[in-house]
């Protein structure tokens, strides 16, 4: 299997974000996640009139992976053209947990190639698991 390396990740978010569907927002972003075989899977974000049902493009890619059967990555690659590297939202820093361990690596990143190299903890500290639930 073909190492890919981060900057080929953060490629293929940017390619990702070419799909967003954002005639609400205007706000493209793209997401790729790294299987620990060494797969991608893209994400970008996919808007809807009703606009609760919009999905990020991290929850995007991430189910996209599982959906073919992959339960864990070792890297999420997040591009937005922000003036800042762009930074998840509560909701999808929640599914990383799911399917990240703590201290795999998360990238937010800008068109500009700013960067930030950081991992799951980092963007959720103290993240709410069901291993503390005593019952288990
Ligand atoms: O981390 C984020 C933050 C926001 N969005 C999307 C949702 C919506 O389509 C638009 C504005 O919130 O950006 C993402 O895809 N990822
Ligand atoms: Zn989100």
């Amino acid at each position: 299997m073909e190492v890919i390396k981060l900057d080929e990740l953060i490629e293929k978010a940017r390619q990702a974000r070419e799909q967003a569907y954002v005639p609400y927002s205007k706000f493209a972003v793209g997401a790729a996640v790294l299987t620990d075989d060494g797969h991608v899977f893209q994400g970008c974000n996919i808007e809807n009139g009703s606009f609760s049902m919009t999905i990020c493009a991290e929850r995007c890619a991430m189910f996209s992976a599982v959906a073919a059967g992959y339960r864990h990555f070792k890297t999420i690659a997040i591009v937005a053209d922000t003036k800042r590297a762009v930074s998840p939202c509560g909701a999808c820093r929640q599914v990383m947990t799911e399917f990240m361990n703590a201290d795999d690596q998360v990238i937010l990143t800008n068109l500009n190639g700013d960067k930030i190299d950081t991992t799951v903890a980092g963007v959720l500290p103290y993240s709410f698991s069901l291993k503390d639930d005593p019952v288990k």
